[in-house]
């Protein structure tokens, strides 16, 4: 019988790539996400079933694991702008922290002990040390930082407790798209770096604005470890492997070790794009530190996993030829 796979937020960016590779698998995938911020034409393939609901509704989170028998959870969903957070800080504890609870609650209930989860490097928030290793302390600066490390200690109790192993997957910069051009990043209001650069190119938006020029970096820009889609999609098929072998719970940084710049990932926009991109130099954005680049090798020797791709450039290429691609970058054109 194929492992039958419970992923929320499946509509999302990160989740839909990682649905589709999980699927390719021939693993039977149920997604189950609100499309608050998902897209349903993200779900390419006709194996998936999609099922719009919300983590927090019981009674529906109850009745897909009475039919579907879930052998393992793939968690995504979540709300993720790290600005919103500290105005509505209710908001993201309330999605991101206490909804997930009944999703445990539930497994717990029907003896499924298999979690993955969508951890994130702000879940560091100001690093001591550079490149930051799994041990360096986690002291989040923001309420979606707190709220996603909050559900790593449930996890970790919920070891404890019950028995569930569970994969903490702390990602760093998601970026690129799909190979084919078939699905890509959509969000909307879209606050990240490389979409908003060729947004300024196709002149979508004006221009892109700098944030801070004065960072303890050598170009004095913000530094950051983009990490492609497509390979944070596979750590995930690894970690899934990993724990249905009976594996330890595991908390691993997902990203390439490389630190790239605002300004450099302007210059590879440039490069691929062949346009000068309009750009305004603007203030620091609270928040932000100057930079965050992982040490990956505990991805590598605990679940065999490695960034494919360590060159902006490959993540920059596949988000232009989504963002000129039948669906010029948005599912709902
Ligand atoms: N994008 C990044 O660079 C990045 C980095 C680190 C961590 N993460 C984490 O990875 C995950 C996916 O990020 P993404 O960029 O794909 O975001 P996304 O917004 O594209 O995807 C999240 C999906 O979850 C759905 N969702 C949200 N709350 C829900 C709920 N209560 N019930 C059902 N569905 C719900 C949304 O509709 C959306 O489809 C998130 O947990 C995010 O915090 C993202
Ligand atoms: O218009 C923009 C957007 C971003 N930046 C800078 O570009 C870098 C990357 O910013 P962004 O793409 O917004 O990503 P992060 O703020 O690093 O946050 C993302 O990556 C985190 C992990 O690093 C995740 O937890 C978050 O969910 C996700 O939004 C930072 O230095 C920003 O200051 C700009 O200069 N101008």
């Amino acid at each position: 019988m194929p492992e039958s796979i419970l992923v929320t937020g499946g509509a999302g960016y990160i989740g839909s790539h990682t649905v589709r590779l999980l699927a390719s698998q021939g693993r039977k995938i149920v997604v189950l996400d609100n499309l608050v911020y998902g897209h349903e034409q993200a779900i390419v393939d006709e194996s998936v079933t999609l099922m719009k609901g919300d983590v927090g509704d019981r009674a529906l989170v109850e009745r897909l694991f009475e039919e579907y028998r879930f052998t393992a959870v793939v968690h995504f969903a979540a709300y993720a702008y790290v600005g919103e957070s500290v105005t509505d800080p209710l908001k993201y504890y309330r999605n991101n922290t206490a909804e997930p609870l009944v999703l445990l609650e539930t497994m717990q209930k029907h003896g499924c002990k298999v979690f993955v989860f969508s951890s994130t490097c702000a879940t560091y928030g100001v690093p001591d040390s550079i490149p930051i290793v799994e041990t360096n302390p986690q002291r989040p600066i923001n309420p979606y930082g707190r709220s996603k490390l909050m559900l790593e200690w449930v996890l970790a109790d919920c070891g404890h407790a019950w028995g569930l192993r569970s994969a903490c997957l702390r990602y760093f910069n998601a970026s690129g798209s799909s190979a084919d051009g078939l699905i890509g990043e959509d969000h909307d209001p879209e606050t990240h770096l490389i979409p908003r650069v060729l947004m300024a190119v196709t002149g979508e938006i004006e221009y892109v604005e700098v944030f801070g020029t004065d960072y303890d970096t050598p170009d004095g820009t913000g530094v950051r470890d983009y990490i492609h889609v497509e390979d944070l999609a596979e750590a995930h098929a690894l970690a899934l492997d990993h724990l249905a072998a009976g594996g330890e719970s595991l908390k691993v940084n997902l990203g390439t070790g490389v630190g790239v710049s605002v300004k450099e990932i302007i210059e590879a926009v440039e490069e691929i794009t062949g346009n000068k991109v309009p750009v305004k130099y603007g203030p620091r954005r609270a928040g932000d530190p100057d930079k965050l680049i992982a040490d990956p090798s505990q991805a590598k020797s605990l679940l065999g996993w490695e960034a494919r791709r360590k060159d902006v450039r490959d993540m920059v290429r596949p988000a232009w030829a989504w963002a000129n691609g039948p669906r010029k970058g948005r599912y709902d054109h």
